[in-house]
């Protein structure tokens, strides 16, 4: 009886998702949309928009990653080359860029950290990309990581609880990344019952109302106006996978199906990621061909900038106020996009 309260004690009050939400509009403040600033600080540097391709190895290499920071976007490159994670951030300083790399907390991970050090080559932003980041272990390595390169701002993740957020700003992070299971290529909560998919946006901002750091919300952005919500519900980035899965630049591979071209696109914990069948979370998809990413990357500015627009701001705050109403499947009313 006592455990059964507590963990009804600790449920978000309403339960919802991306597609449940409809923000309300204000009146407009601005003659044109192209007033409206979409930019975002985020730790050291400011970006163009608040939104980081999934740090996936369909999603990101090395040259997309040198292309979004020449052009004042944001990237986490993934950690699934272990071994060039060292010359690319000084690669990537030595032509002016910075770098934002991913490590996870396996024995050699904190090795990794110590030849950084060793070499003085601080990465800007560090990302910690475990499925369970509420962990001890990522506690540890937080705190590895502010001890040999305290210059670099650390991102931890993920987790789906206000305690996790907690936890890990507690222990050193600068920012926390939510998102249990939501992602498009996500089997988590199907194979082990847990996660946050089906109420990600709920669980966003029971997150990010403990949070007193950043906020990234991770998985289950499938519209441009879902990157809208996720700023009203708290969050200050969010990072996307499927909707940046099939452009010209992103790596996943090409393939042909009746005339028709797409791209893989498939899960960090998949068989075809790890190699294994052991502990697999994640599975592949295919995606249809998309043109260049700098396209959708301007149409995911204009569109913000039309959300602010309706939310009667000038800039991305004007979006954390907006009333909203739930009504539960209402955003395609039966329409396809
Ligand atoms: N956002 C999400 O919902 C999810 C994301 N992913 C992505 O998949 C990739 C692989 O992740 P991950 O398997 O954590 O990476 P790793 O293979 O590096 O595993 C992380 C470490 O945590 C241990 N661990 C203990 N419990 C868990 C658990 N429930 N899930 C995962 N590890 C656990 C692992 O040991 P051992 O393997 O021996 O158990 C291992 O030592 C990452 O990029 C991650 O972001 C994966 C699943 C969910
Ligand atoms: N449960 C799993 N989640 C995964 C896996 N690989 C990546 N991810 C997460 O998904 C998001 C992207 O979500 P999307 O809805 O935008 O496509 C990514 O950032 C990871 O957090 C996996 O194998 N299993």
């Amino acid at each position: 009886m006592f455990v059964f309260m507590e963990v009804t004690a600790m449920q978000p009050t309403d339960v919802f998702d991306y597609e449940d939400i409809q923000l309300i509009p204000n009146k407009c403040v601005v003659k044109s949309r192209k007033e409206i600033d979409t930019s975002v600080q985020f730790g050291p540097r400011r970006f163009r928009i608040p939104v980081v391709p999934a740090n996936m190895e369909t999603i990101i290499d090395e040259s997309l990653a040198r292309w979004l920071a020449a052009h004042d976007y944001f990237y986490i490159m993934h950690r699934f080359n272990p071994e060039t994670r060292l010359a690319f951030v000084q690669q990537m300083h030595r032509d002016g860029l910075y770098a934002s790399i991913s490590v996870g907390v396996k024995h050699a991970e904190f090795a990794l950290i110590d030849a950084l050090a060793a070499a003085q080559a601080v990465p800007e932003y560090i990302t910690i990309d475990i499925a369970h980041g509420h962990a001890q272990v990522v506690m540890d390595m937080i705190g590895y990581i502010k001890d040999k390169l305290p210059g670099s701002f650390v991102i931890a993740g993920n987790v789906g609880t206000p305690q996790a957020v907690r936890d890990l700003e507690n222990a050193g992070a600068d920012a926390t990344k939510v998102g249990i299971g939501p992602g498009k290529v996500c089997i988590t909560k199907i194979k082990t019952g847990f996660g946050t998919g089906g109420w990600q946006l709920a669980a966003l901002r029971w997150c990010a109302k403990a949070a007193s750091k950043p906020v990234i919300a991770d998985g289950g952005i499938r519209t441009h106006g879902d990157i809208a919500k996720s700023i009203r519900f708290g969050a200050t980035m969010c990072m996307i996978g499927s909707l940046f899965a099939g452009h010209d630049e992103t790596p996943g591979r090409a393939v042909e199906r009746d005339g028709q071209k797409f791209k893989e696109y498939y899960g960090s914990a998949s068989t075809y990621q790890k190699g294994s069948h052991h502990n697999v979370e994640g599975k592949k998809i295919l995606i249809p061909a998309k043109g260049p990413i700098a396209n959708t990357l301007t149409e995911m500015q204009e569109d913000l900038q039309s959300a602010v627009s309706y939310a009667g701001g000038r800039d991305l705050m004007g979006l954390r106020t907006v009333d909203y109403v739930i009504v539960k499947n209402s955003i395609f009313n039966g329409d396809q996009y």
